[in-house]
């Protein structure tokens, strides 16, 4: 073999269907470029290759017609058949029987012809061969009849004339009969009769049938589980042979073209050839004097079909071959733009990759088709991205053609090339460089219809589409999503806030009115999870519910930082928008959001503030912690910011929250001892008299920043503010001698009765708690009883109760107050500890 024919060989066992470069061809066979480019050109004058396109000058094997080209799908989803067809046509002696499978009309018949044909072509049957049909179906019941009309048949076929016999609806013979059938095909090698079975059931089994003989089996899809680009040809391939029937021009739109192919429900080849002639008919019945049929009306851009020229669907055909022949292309396009990618290279090096692809498609032949196409997807774009997203496209044709042709491009590698795991990479790459505009994109791909999203091929329309519009969409640094009740409520502000914004900034979620929080959850989760995370943060912004609930459950899924504002109204949507447009800083955005108006309400931080804080909690009424916040706040640095909180409050917040909640909280400070373990620093404000608790303070002040100076002066002050001299700096109405002898003298009746001596730092916390109560009790101008239900209290409750009412009845009656059941209890549980020792 000389090094031509061996080239030929190589190239046409590798690439038996493929267009390949000069430059592909000399790797594969392992010469120079050189010499590989005179050798191919030497086998294109013979007639051996076909030579297309310049720079790049494309090579391929150039094949005898089969009697298979005429098939739809020959190349596509019928290769693997046919090859199998093949394998039965070529065995030695007679062949082997073929089963075929497939639903009624999907093409048993019209494979077995071509499978007839391509023996007589290849001679391995003579011209004179014969195809027979018996057609089980008519002899249904009948197993004689059957046997009969079979044997008559069977005897047509003589030596000279040999041939095909098609028997078809096996399902309708009983195993008796199925077997006596088969019996005769096991003789194939013998008479030379060649079988084809078919049955419209896939599953042999299911259907009883027993095929034990040693056959090819071929399974034919539906209709509807067809490359896209095959259905194409079959609308056209049927309104040819309507317009050859009655002779005259079909005229039909691109889009009624493309729907009729698209349809899901048509599931059979017959059948979509019956819808076609009917709507022929409908169209012909309207205007029978018509020179020509149009189909969906007449537009500028529909196709015309005319008699005798099967031109359409040759032109069809010419884009496929093209596109399928870009197989080695499409594989280095792809590598590349993984590279560029992952080199870090700009949108527009990738852009002009796949531009440089397309323009290698030859679409002469389907202008009009293109047209259509590239119109559906402009006002599909606007529908999706720019009026939701306010990201607008430029509106010149060869953008939009170009778009089109990636779509037609993406989709026919799709049909008709296996999954690209290299593409993959590309995909994922793409979501990591460019989360919010492949966001956008893949949104766009859903609208299009659920099979876009199914195959990672539809990612190479990113390219060509978003190139113009990804710095702008990725210049935003936060995630912002709306929530609101209503058909409309949350996606109308939406679209005016991203529209007169000119950007993408908010997703919205219209939520039905019976909406668990979990659906909520479930929204802003996956639309979290498909986002990269946003380098300032996530901003969710609802109609009504529970601010606190909403936000920890977002913070579970997201720990970044999070504002979450209620009651959202379009102006405010708008005002977060312009500030995100600002790249504004989260803090900022956050607490703006705090002013829009009274009923709006908004957290950002989790816990009581996002700054370090100590709480002051005073049982003595919030009137004397806010005395104290006041007194910290003036000796300690800014940076710690001091919250009052009433003690009932205090006790819940302990009781309800985990440590997360308190995670900035240094130091509670409160007038009583707090039971339970928190793993906090809880103190008990009068134990600063002692010595170790004073250090304990100063060092957790240390820890939290402050000087020891500021701490040390913090400590004298509160030591002044807890004496009986603080005490007296603190009444305002009453006069400070009498009412600390009063208190004296009910601290005195309590260790009398429980016979106990108080500490003198219980007794002064008495003194101050006694004092400020009684004249908060004078001023208590609303008189609101508080009364505790006697029966739920213990008995040692009750007897406090009662032995209180007694020792306050003095100076009830001296100041003409009402001491509150709610008071006695608050008194109680400061006592509690001190007055059961004994027992
Ligand atoms: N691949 C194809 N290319 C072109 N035409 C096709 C193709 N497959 C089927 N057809 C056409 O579709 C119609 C239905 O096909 P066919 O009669 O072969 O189906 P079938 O599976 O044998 O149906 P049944 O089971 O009902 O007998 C025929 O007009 C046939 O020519």
């Amino acid at each position: 073999m000389d090094a031509i024919d061996k080239l030929y060989t190589t190239i046409s066992q590798q690439f038996p269907n493929e267009r390949i470069t000069t430059k592909q061809a000399a790797t594969a066979v392992g010469l120079t470029r050189g010499v590989t480019s005179s050798y191919l050109s030497q086998l294109h004058k013979r007639g051996k290759l076909i030579k297309t396109g310049t720079r790049p000058v494309y090579w391929q094997v150039r094949r005898a017609h089969s009697a298979f080209d005429g098939l739809i799908g020959y190349r596509g989803s019928l290769s693997t058949d046919i090859q199998h067809a093949l394998e039965a046509i070529v065995y030695p002696v007679n062949g082997l029987p073929i089963f075929m499978t497939g639903i009624a009309g999907s093409g048993k018949l019209a494979l077995a012809r071509a499978i007839y044909r391509e023996a007589v072509r290849r001679q391995i049957l003579p011209v004179t061969a014969i195809f027979k049909i018996v057609d089980c179906a008519s002899y249904k019941g009948q197993p004689e009849a059957f046997r009969q009309a079979l044997n008559t048949t069977i005897q047509e076929f003589t030596a000279e004339k040999t041939g095909y016999l098609y028997i078809e609806n096996l399902q309708a013979l009983n195993s008796s009969a199925q077997h006596y059938l088969f019996n005769d095909a096991n003789q194939q090698e013998a008479t030379g009769i060649r079988y084809i079975f078919s049955a419209t059931h896939a599953d042999s089994k299911a259907n009883g049938l027993s095929f034990k003989a040693a056959a090819v089996q071929i399974n034919l899809k539906p209709l509807n589980d067809r490359p896209f680009d095959e259905r194409i040809t079959f609308v056209a391939m049927f309104l040819q042979q309507q317009a050859d029937q009655i002779g005259r021009k079909i005229m039909i739109t691109p889009d009624k073209l493309i729907e009729l192919a698209a349809s899901e429900h048509t599931t059979n080849i017959r059948e979509l050839n019956n819808r076609i002639q009917l709507l022929c008919a409908a169209t012909y019945a309207q205007t029978p004097d018509a020179e020509q049929l149009s189909i969906a009306g007449a537009t500028a851009d529909a196709i015309c079909i005319t008699p005798n020229q099967s031109m359409l669907t040759d032109r069809i055909r010419s884009l496929i071959i093209s596109v399928l022949q870009l197989g080695p292309t499409a594989e280095l396009l792809f590598k590349s733009l993984s590279e560029s990618l992952v080199n870090g290279e700009t949108l527009t090096e990738q852009n002009f990759a796949v531009l440089k692809v397309l323009n290698q498609i030859d679409t002469t032949a389907s202008e009009t088709l293109l047209v259509a196409f590239a119109k559906r997807l402009q006002t599909a774009t606007r529908t999706t991205i720019t009026h939701r997203y306010g990201i607008g496209f430029p509106p010149d044709a060869v953008f939009w053609h170009n778009v089109a042709l990636a779509f037609i491009f993406a989709s026919l590698c799709n049909d008709n090339l296996p999954t690209n795991q290299v593409l993959t990479k590309v995909e994922i790459e793409l979501k990591d460089r460019y989360p919010r505009s492949y966001y956008l994109f893949n949104q766009f791909l859903k609208q299009l219809g659920p099979q876009y999203t199914q195959s990672n091929y539809y990612c190479l329309p990113f390219f060509i589409l978003m190139v113009q519009c990804t710095g702008k969409v990725e210049s935003v640094h936060y995630n912002a999503i709306l929530l609101a009740h209503g058909e409309k409520t949350a996606s109308s502000i939406q679209q005016v806030v991203n529209t007169l914004c000119g950007n993408y900034f908010f997703e919205a979620f219209d939520m039905p009115i019976d909406v668990s929080l979990e659906k909520i959850n479930e929204y802003v989760r996956s639309y979290l999870v498909d986002q990269a995370p946003a380098t300032k943060g996530n901003i969710v912004l609802f109609d009504m519910g529970s601010l606190r609930e909403m936000f920890s459950e977002i913070k579970k899924i997201s720990n970044q930082e999070l504002l979450v504002v209620n009651n959202v109204t379009t102006a405010m949507a708008l005002d977060i928008g312009l500030r995100v447009q600002r790249n504004e800083t989260f803090q900022s955005i956050a607490e703006a959001s705090k002013k829009y108006s009274s009923t709006t309400d908004a957290q950002y931080y989790e816990g009581l503030s996002n700054r370090k804080n100590i709480i002051v909690s005073c049982m003595s009424g919030v009137g004397l912690s806010e005395e104290l916040k006041k007194l910290i706040e003036s000796t300690l640095s800014p940076s710690l910011e001091v919250i009052a909180v009433d003690y009932k409050k205090l006790h819940d917040l302990l009781k309800n929250h985990d440590r997360q909640f308190f995670a900035n909280t240094q130091l509670i400070l409160t007038t009583t001892d707090v039971s339970g373990d928190y793993d906090l620093n809880i103190m008990n404000i009068y134990n600063i008299f002692d010595k170790a608790a004073s250090l304990k303070l100063q060092s957790v002040l240390r820890y939290a920043g402050e000087n020891q100076e500021s701490s040390d002066l913090l400590i004298e002050r509160l030591l002044r503010f807890l004496s009986i001299e603080g005490i007296r700096g603190r009444l305002q109405i009453l006069n400070p001698d009498i009412v600390i002898q009063d208190s004296q003298d009910i601290v005195a009746h309590y260790e009398d009765f429980y016979n106990v001596k108080f500490s003198p730092r219980l007794k002064l916390n008495l003194y101050m708690h006694l004092s400020l109560m009684i004249e908060r009790m004078i001023m208590d101008t609303k008189g609101s009883e508080n009364v505790i239900k006697q029966a739920t209290l213990t008995t040692k409750e009750q007897e406090f109760f009662s032995l209180s009412s007694g020792i306050f009845q003095p100076i009830e009656q001296k100041f003409n107050i009402r001491i509150q059941d709610y008071e006695i209890e608050l008194l109680y549980q400061l006592l509690k500890d001190f007055i059961f020792i004994a027992n």
